[in-house]
């Protein structure tokens, strides 16, 4: 038998506070004796987030992440969706690993797993991998990336856009120019020089975005940028669109990662390996370039970029250490301080960045849909006034390589219901 739900005085999208009914997972009129009643005042519902860009480990990196232990991190994180980048071992080249990590995540059930193919074989950057028949597969693939990697091969770059094009798909590059960032260890400046690390220059980013800008118009195709990190990025992105791209079938979108919105260069100063990631952190001009990016709609979306490492990758000397932060619990936390705080991003904007524009990006029919009666009760409730101190050791990632240890942020997760179900209930995971 169906039961009904009552989520009582939400604001959706922050706005004016309203009951909300779920039955057989999608919203509903109002119901008149509704089974169990929600008390959800003071919360905000957001349609449930989506994450083009998670590191789920597995296969091969278990001891730092599981599928399992990824999708506690996210349903925590308010996501519904996450889409597991294929830097796995064995990579996610191949039919058989992109079904075995979308069968472990609906084992799972806690958030819909979406794996990422590789663009080429092994993310060698040599041979293009079995885009086609990861599409066909019932992980049914319809994003691939490199990622970890840049596909810096104008030639297999172009060749990966025209035949994503005929799968329609999107191609999602790491934008990274390896010639010119050999060893690089932190963004190329004066607080590299100072420190003594080999820095990895804006322009190894800039060049390849401008470049796929070019390759997708003229392949009529659809790319993505993953991690914008630069000012010169977003305007290049900003000549793309304006420019380049009317008049064309092409797309061209682009994520931005939290911990480009709040932290910057200087974080390395204390040569601790947890703030070295990749793209690097960057100087403060590039951060609030960004934030003004995602705020005016040059860069579309948030995506985490979670990437959890095991102790012996990040307890070590910078030089040797594995880049990369954890970021599925602390997204939406990071954007309320950054974007709405700062007054550039309302709730509305919020659900925009964090779930609508990302599902359309990626495809997906039912998820950032509207709160609305008749569509999929998939939502994500917040509490805008709670304050949390981060602590590694207590998120649900196996590995704690957060840079906001000890750091309070704004805003928490309270529930997540993906479907109808509650994935997460009062902040715990639901059995
Ligand atoms: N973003 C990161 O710093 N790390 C990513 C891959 C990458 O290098 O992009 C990872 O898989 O650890």
């Amino acid at each position: 038998m169906s039961t009904t739900t009552r989520i009582a005085n939400v604001r959706p999208y922050g706005e004016d506070p309203t009951d909300l009914y779920v039955c057989d997972g999608v919203l509903v009129d109002p119901v008149a004796d509704p089974d169990e009643t929600v008390d959800a005042d003071g919360l905000i519902a957001l349609p449930g987030l989506v994450d083009l860009h998670t590191h789920l480990r597995e296969p091969g990196g278990e001891e730092a992440e599981t599928v399992a232990t990824g999708s506690a991190a996210a349903a925590l994180g308010g996501y519904t969706a996450v889409f597991a980048m294929p830097n796995t071992n064995p990579a996610q080249d191949s039919p058989v690993v992109v079904e075995h990590v979308w069968r472990r995540g609906r084992e799972v059930g806690l958030v819909d797993v979406h794996p990422v193919g590789a663009v080429t074989v092994g993310l060698g950057g040599e041979r293009l991998a079995e885009m086609g028949m990861m599409a066909a597969s019932p992980a049914g693939v319809r994003m691939f990336s490199d990622d970890g990697r840049c596909v810096n091969d104008p030639l297999l770059m172009r060749r990966a856009l025209e035949y994503a094009r005929s799968l329609d798909a999107v191609v999602a590059q790491h934008a990274e120019d390896h010639r010119l960032t050999v060893g690089a260890q932190a963004h190329e400046g004066p607080v590299a020089a100072r420190l003594g690390l080999t820095g990895w220059p804006a322009s190894a980013e800039e060049s390849i975005v401008a470049r796929d800008a070019m390759l997708a118009a003229a392949a009529g195709a659809r790319l993505h940028i993953c991690h914008v990190s630069t000012a010169g990025s977003v305007e290049v992105l900003r000549w793309a669109r304006e420019s380049l791209l009317p008049g064309t079938s092409a797309r061209v979108s682009a994520e931005v990662t939290p911990h480009h919105l709040l932290l910057t260069d200087t974080a390395a100063e204390d040569y601790d390996p947890v703030h070295k990631v990749n793209p690097p952190l960057r100087p403060e001009a590039d951060t609030l370039a960004l934030r003004r990016a995602l705020a005016d709609g040059v860069i579309d979306c948030v995506a985490t970029d979670h990437a959890p490492h095991a102790v012996e990758a990040k307890d070590c000397e910078w030089a040797s250490a594995r880049p990369g932060m954890l970021g599925l619990q602390t997204a939406l936390s990071v954007v309320a301080a950054t974007m709405v705080a700062t007054g550039m991003l309302d709730w509305r904007g919020v659900a925009r960045v964090c779930s609508e524009v990302p599902a359309a990006i990626a495809g997906l029919g039912d998820q950032g849909r509207p709160i609305a009666v008749g569509e999929p009760a998939t939502l994500t409730l917040v509490d805008p006034d709670a304050r949390w101190t981060v602590r590694g050791a207590e998120l649900a990632s196996i590995a704690d390589n957060t840079p906001y240890e000890g750091m309070e942020l704004p805003a928490s997760v309270v529930h997540t219901m993906l479907r109808g179900r509650w994935t997460v209930r009062d902040g715990k995971v639901s059995e």
